[in-house]
């Protein structure tokens, strides 16, 4: 289904290797929108790389910088955006979301999430001694923030990139 024309943003949420980066910019090709992803606008918006956001400003810093970032970003129409992994923390960012877009969680088990994440430094919040009980905590406290949100779930387990934009182009067809 190449080049498929929908109505409105699609915004994407989900943890940390969920896929919303890799599954955002492909549909965005397909779908005929503009891609955007809240971490690098906040890293452009700031000139330095989140890492670097978390060690001298804190997770709170970064969440302010992201809350920023959201009320902009919700402000566009005709986009795909990939969310970063805590966006569904602040209760204002969950609102935004759900007014201005169809929100798509990519879900997928704290297991798989390590799989994905394991070889990537950019990601303070697994710079820990056990990364795989951290994504296993974030998972117990967001999983039921990203279903509140949700207009779709979709499980990633056991599908590539591209399964994944077939299902959800069909899902999406199906929906609006
Ligand atoms: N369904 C999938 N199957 C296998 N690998 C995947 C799948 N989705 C994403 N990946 C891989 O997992 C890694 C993380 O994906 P990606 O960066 O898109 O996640 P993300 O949700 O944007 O994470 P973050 O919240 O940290 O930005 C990438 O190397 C990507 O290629
Ligand atoms: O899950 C999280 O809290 C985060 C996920 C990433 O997308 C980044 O937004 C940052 O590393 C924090
Ligand atoms: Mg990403």
């Amino acid at each position: 289904m190449p080049g498929m024309k929908m109505p409105g943003n699609f915004y994407l949420v989900g943890l940390m290797g969920a896929g919303k980066t890799t599954v955002g910019r492909a549909l965005a090709r397909a779908t005929q929108k503009t891609f955007y992803d809240s971490d690098h606008d906040i890293e452009a918006r700031t000139g330095a790389k989140i890492p670097v956001i978390f060690e001298i400003e804190g997770e709170s810093g970064f969440r302010e910088r992201e809350a920023e970032s959201i009320a902009a970003l919700t402000q566009l129409q005709g986009i795909v955006l990939g969310t970063g992994g805590g966006v569904v923390l602040n209760p204002n960012n969950r609102k935004l979301l759900r007014r201005n877009g169809y929100v798509i969680y990519l879900r997928a088990s704290p297991e798989e999430l390590y799989a994905r994440t394991c070889h990537d430094k950019n990601r303070p919040l697994l710079q820990t001694a056990d990364p795989l009980a951290k994504l296993k905590e974030l998972y117990q406290i967001r999983d039921p923030l990203y279903r509140e949100v949700a207009d779709l779930v979709i499980d990633t387990s056991q599908q590539t990139v591209n399964s994944l934009l077939q299902l959800l182009l069909k899902e999406l067809e199906r929906q609006l």
